[in-house]
């Protein structure tokens, strides 16, 4: 939602989507409707990648020696991938710096750079077997969220708070969130 304020270009583009596939009237957004919508799914992959949940993943110990890239690993070695530098990577991302949805979208149609584990750019839940198992549930969650933001108000900063003072510090720790909350005020638009 911040990066979105940020942008009104960007939310109002969501809403636009939201809004046409999902019929006036309707109390929630259906789920079924949510897997049409392109750049709601585009606004989520931008957002794992420049602001992964959890930016290390979960610790890991390597169980035997391995080598990667000429690193040796050696057994029992306590493994952090970090992921919210990978996200950031401009050897990967052209960019890297900026929340561009559009990087996942071609002609309106999803590009498949999924984040289910087997693009090793894009690994908001992990891979291989220490994966998330809460996968499906956590992306339909937030999807289902956010459409419904999208889909019942339009958004307002308060009085005397203007885009660009909203400060997208980040704390880290096991997960990583906004320094400062941030404060908006919804009108609903039924
Ligand atoms: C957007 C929502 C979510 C995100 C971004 C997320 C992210 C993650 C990440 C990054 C890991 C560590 C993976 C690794 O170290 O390789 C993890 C592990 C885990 N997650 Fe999630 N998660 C989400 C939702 C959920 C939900 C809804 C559940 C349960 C209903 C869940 C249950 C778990 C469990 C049990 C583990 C530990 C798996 C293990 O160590 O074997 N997560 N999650």
């Amino acid at each position: 939602m911040a990066e979105l304020m940020r942008r009104p270009r960007l939310i109002g583009k969501l809403q636009d989507e939201v809004r046409s596939i999902e019929p006036q009237g309707q109390e929630i957004v259906n789920e079924a409707d949510i897997s049409s919508m392109t750049y709601l799914r585009a606004v989520l992959k931008e957002s794992f990648r420049f602001h992964p949940v959890a930016p290390l993943l979960a610790p890991h110990l390597a169980m035997a020696d391995c080598s990667i890239d000429g690193y040796m690993i050696p057994a029992g070695t306590h493994v952090f991938v970090n992921v919210w530098a990978i996200g950031r990577d401009s050897s990967s991302w052209e960019e890297s710096e900026e929340f561009i949805p559009e990087r996942f979208t071609e002609e309106g149609r999803d590009v498949h750079v999924n984040f289910v584990g087997s693009n090793f750019k894009l690994l908001p839940f992990g891979a291989g077997r220490r994966i998330c198992p809460g996968i499906n549930l956590g992306i339909m969650t937030v999807e289902l969220m956010l459409a419904n933001l999208m889909y019942h108000f339009n958004w307002e900063l308060p009085i005397g708070v203007e885009r660009k003072d909203i400060d997208m510090t980040e704390v880290f720790g096991l997960t990583v969130r906004l320094k400062e909350k941030l404060l908006l005020v919804p009108k609903s638009c039924m």
